[in-house]
């Protein structure tokens, strides 16, 4: 079941085809065989049956005509009256209920040899032994009665006999046309009963027919429907990602081999997902790359004098709700000399430390910037002056402490300020500048703040 579930669209639908048309042709097998044997049942009473009980009438009839006619012949005689041929008359009936015997013996034996009798054919054998029976029987009379008429003998006493003969003849032949009459009768129910049992069949097959293609059917159409609804949850789940500019998920089971139409499109929506995704990571890391290219400082990878620009816009405007900010303004001691004496290389190594000392030493919305050579500004959002120089004399002694193996120990000098509501971006760095300048005259090594 679960591998015919797997096969494609095209074969369960054929399948489904092939089990309806069998099932179909097997109803129509059933019904063409159940036609002919009612066909064969009607056609054996036609053949056989009504053609018999048709014969045994007339030889009835012919019997009875016989018997009237030897009554009257009997009564003429006594009456002393001459009868016309007598003999001639009761033979050519006789002859033609043994014509007719020998119709009723020759149509069952025919049919039984032609295997038409199917319907109890030992019964029709009875019947024709008892036809033989009767055959000889009525040979017996004929000749007795033939015997009589030519002698003469019409007494009581010598005709008596005679009719006890006719009459057993008559009890015989009715015997047996009420055997064929109960055979037909017998027949015509087990046909009616067979065709009955048909009907109920046929519509049972019928109807089972209809149920299971029904139900394959809507088996089929589940199945579909379950797998476009999971395609489609697939396609919305991307178009939300999508839109909400969100990472996409890369899909499972890309390397499972498909089995029908709908595997097949899934597979490829899958891939086409993947790749989307991969495309979608490469680009979002390319844009951190540019974005980290375009706002960091290459050497001590602080934030550039780009980013400054757009913060110090960013924090101008957000002052004007009634936030502030703190301004440090950071210059390391004769760096030159340390060029000179260490060498440009040893120089960019201590720009690189104090670039990572301040990121760390400073508090994470906090922004530390290069602004070019050996100065620094760092912005202190929402701390006022107070906070802003307890803060600068913590990196100053931070940045004296530091050592490092290769470097040498240098100092720097600090400025502090805070913004004023309403000033630009030029006086706040005015003030920050004087402030460091009056630490670099008061000696270096200091943190001086303006209000
Ligand atoms: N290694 C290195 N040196 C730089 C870089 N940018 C600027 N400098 C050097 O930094 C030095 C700055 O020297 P000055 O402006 O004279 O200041 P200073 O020597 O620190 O003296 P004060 O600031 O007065 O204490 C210059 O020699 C510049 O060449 C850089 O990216 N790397």
């Amino acid at each position: 079941m679960f591998r015919w579930i797997n096969t494609s669209l095209n074969r369960k639908i054929g399948s489904v085809l092939v089990v309806s048309l069998s099932f179909l042709l097997l109803v129509i097998g059933y019904s063409i065989y159940q036609v002919k044997t009612i066909h064969d049942e009607l056609k054996e009473v036609s053949q056989v049956d009504i053609p018999l009980t048709e014969i045994i009438t007339q030889i009835e009839t012919l019997q009875l005509q016989q018997h009237i006619a030897m009554e009257r012949f009997r009564l003429l005689i006594n009456h002393q009256h001459k009868e016309q041929e007598p003999i001639s008359s009761l033979s050519y009936r006789n002859q033609e209920i043994v014509r007719l015997l020998n119709r009723a013996t020759q149509l069952i034996t025919t049919n039984l040899q032609n295997d038409t009798i199917h319907f109890k054919p030992e019964e029709y054998l009875h019947i024709l032994d008892e036809i033989n029976t009767f055959y000889k029987l009525n040979l017996t009379f004929e000749k007795q009665l033939e015997d009589n008429l030519e002698k003469g003998q019409l007494s009581d006493e010598t005709w008596q006999p005679i009719e006890v003969m006719a009459s057993h003849l008559d009890t015989k032949i009715l015997a047996i046309l009420e055997k064929i009459n109960q055979l037909t009768f017998e027949a015509t129910r087990y046909t009616e009963a067979h065709q009955r049992s048909f009907m109920m069949v046929e519509t049972g097959l019928g109807i089972c027919a209809f149920l299971l293609s029904s139900l394959l059917a809507l088996y089929i159409i589940h199945i579909i429907r379950t797998r476009i609804h999971h395609i489609h949850q697939q396609v919305e789940q991307l178009h939300t990602s999508l839109e909400l500019g969100e990472p996409i998920a890369k899909p499972n089971n890309q390397t499972s081999k498909p089995n029908d139409e709908l595997g097949e499109l899934e597979l490829d929506l899958k891939k086409m997902i993947s790749r989307l995704s991969e495309e979608m990571n490469t680009r979002k890391e390319v844009e951190q790359q540019l974005m980290t290219l375009a706002t960091k400082d290459k050497l001590t990878n602080t934030y550039n004098r780009h980013k400054w620009s757009e913060q110090i816009h960013f924090l101008i405007n957000l002052s004007e709700q009634g936030k502030s900010f703190s301004l440090i303004s950071l210059d390391i001691d004769h760096f030159k000399r340390i060029n000179d004496s260490y060498g440009h290389q040893v120089g960019d190594q201590v720009l690189q430390h104090l670039g990572t000392l301040l990121q760390q030493e400073v508090s994470k919305i906090d922004m530390v910037f290069r602004m070019g050579g050996e100065e620094f500004l760092i912005l202190l959002t929402g701390q006022g002056q107070k906070q802003a120089k307890e803060r600068a004399e913590h990196l100053r002694k931070q940045i004296e402490h530091f050592q490092k193996v290769g470097l040498p120990r240098f100092t720097a000098s600090l400025g502090v300020t805070s913004y004023h509501s309403g000033e630009t971006e030029d006086s706040l760095m005015t003030r920050a500048d004087n402030a460091l300048y009056r630490s670099k005259e008061n000696g270096r090594n200091c943190v001086t703040t303006l209000e």
